[in-house]
């Protein structure tokens, strides 16, 4: 009897013993390697000015989707490489001291592998309308300077607007992780016929993009249309870029239509505070393609612009931008462009961020009412000008001036323009960053020049490393239990035998 139990003891010994070996190689032969990790830079080109992005991924991990995260920017100094227009040469070494910056942040053994791009916006569209070899000069320039980096220069051309707009849309959705649903949350959006992506709202200097995932979309319009597969799932996407419809240029439409009715070189404006003057040059005024087609003799060859802090005047005279009056399709957003309806939630960002978040306007997780956004716009235009320069006097002049004008021309654009209404205004959301990085089309740019989005699911290992191990961990742990209680059944030790009858 005794040497069973012996026995009976140095196997449940050597048991316990061989499952917390077992634990112990699971967890350290699973340990993920030591990181090796990738980088990827991509300059964004914008209208106002240019960004640096640097981004970061583990290479093992390439195609999993999130992963690659944004880990520095720097704005370039300066104005927007299409503001180079005259002096051309001085476009790519503006770029040096971010350039700079991005060696410093790479580990130097990495830099001939790190692809660098770089994407120019709406304010290069225009200015080839405008200056086709001052376009292309400055592109030149700009790609000189990149390919005498150490890094791997992968080009520098003028993205079309469709672009802006789909990678914007893939960016948010890698970022919010929704291109790896689990499985319920699969099943209750497709029960609830619900979107599975977010809509992307991006407003620029120069022009504003919308996309959405739209299961009604209709062969109307194909320029508007896109296709996606993406992680083995197709994606049917609307997108359209409204060139001269960014905040900058819209401000140059409106005052290009009150210059056909001003009679002398003074103009009221109501969406400037009152008290806040500005005066501007009409001799360049009408050589931009926005405002070209109201070209004007005037008498006079400055304008003195008198703020008058009216939101109401301002929102019907910013109105007169969007002509809804011939929509050959269906259903139209305005100047006769398609738009199917809106569907799903909507991520809004860059100036439409920055802009919002300025005005207090961006509480997340619970959207303001339409009503709400709408009062505080009318009492910021109402402020004086010296009260709102003395309040906020640590914001650039340009920016403080135009917060009540950009106010008002986003709920234009969204209201008017797109046919957002109180009901489902709700479903935007303002963001200026998703984890660590900026919402914007860089990151869907980068992703998809270096084939980092497979179009199918990528074959793993169907259990990640943590569910792995805590599965190895929770299976020993059983096994040791019946091993016990198995061992205290049969042999029933002396100090529990009262109790068994
Ligand atoms: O801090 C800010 N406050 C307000 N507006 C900003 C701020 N930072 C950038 N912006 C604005 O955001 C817009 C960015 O546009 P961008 O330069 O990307 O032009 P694009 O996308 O049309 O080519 C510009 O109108 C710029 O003035
Ligand atoms: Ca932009």
């Amino acid at each position: 009897m005794s040497s069973t139990r012996t026995i009976l003891l140095i196997l449940g010994f050597l048991s316990t013993l061989a499952v917390i070996a077992l634990i112990a190689v699971a967890v350290t032969q699973n340990q993920p390697l030591p990181k090796n990790i990738k980088y990827g830079i991509v300059l964004d080109a914008g209208s106002s000015h240019t960004n640096l992005y640097v981004y970061e991924w583990p290479a093992e991990k390439e195609n999993d989707t999130g992963v690659v995260k944004q880990v520095e920017v720097c704005k370039v100094e300066g104005p927007g490489i299409s503001g180079y227009s005259h002096a051309t040469e001085k476009a790519g070494p503006s770029l040096a001291q971010c350039l700079q910056q991005a060696k410093e942040v790479i580990p130097s053994a990495q830099h001939k592998e790190t692809p660098v791009y770089l994407g120019a916006t709406a304010g290069m569209r225009l200015l080839r309308l405008q200056n086709e070899s001052a376009a292309d000069k400055v592109l030149s320039s700009v790609g000189n300077t990149l390919r005498s980096a150490p890094f791997n220069f992968q080009g520098a051309r003028i993205i079309t607007g469709q672009e802006e707009g789909a990678y914007g849309w893939i960016t948010i959705n890698y970022l919010l992780g929704n291109f790896k649903q689990s499985g319920w949350k699969k099943l209750l959006h497709s029960l609830k016929s619900l979107s599975e992506t977010s809509g992307a709202l991006d407003l620029g200097g120069a022009s504003t993009q919308i996309t959405f995932e739209s299961k009604d979309l209709t062969s109307e319009s194909p320029e508007n249309q896109l296709y996606f597969r993406l992680y083995g799932k197709d994606y049917q996407v609307y997108t359209h870029s409204f060139l001269c419809y960014g905040k900058d240029q819209a401000l140059q439409q409106k005052l290009a239509r009150d210059l056909q009715t001003v009679e002398n070189s003074n103009l009221f404006d109501p969406c400037f505070h009152k008290g806040y003057e500005r005066t501007i040059n009409i001799s360049d005024f009408f050589k931009n393609p926005c405002t070209s087609d109201k070209k004007k003799q005037l008498p006079f060859s400055q304008l003195y612009i008198k703020g008058e802090g009216d939101y109401q005047k301002c929102r019907e005279s910013i109105q007169k931008l969007f002509n809804k009056s011939n929509c050959p399709y269906s259903s139209c957003s305005f100047n006769g462009i398609y738009l199917p309806p809106l569907q799903g939630d909507f991520g809004a960002f860059s100036a439409f961020y920055f802009v919002m978040n300025f005005l207090n306007l961006t509480s997340e997780p619970n959207p303001l009412a339409l009503n709400k956004v709408i009062s505080t716009i009318e009492s910021f235009c109402a402020r004086p000008w010296q009260e709102v320069k003395t309040a906020y006097h640590h914001i650039k002049e340009k920016y403080l001036s135009e917060y009540c004008f950009s106010g008002a021309y986003i709920l234009s654009l969204l209201e008017n323009g797109y046919g957002f209404t109180e009901d489902n205004w709700q479903m935007i959301h303002f963001l200026g960053k998703i984890g660590s990085s900026d919402a914007g089309w860089t990151l869907g740019y980068m992703l998809n020049l270096t084939n980092m989005i497979p179009a199918e699911q990528p074959a793993g290992p169907p259990l990640s490393h943590g569910s792995y191990v805590g599965l190895m961990v929770l299976c020993s742990l059983v096994l040791v239990s019946v091993l016990l209680f198995a061992w205290l059944l049969f042999h029933k030790p002396k100090c529990l035998q009262k109790g068994i009858v």
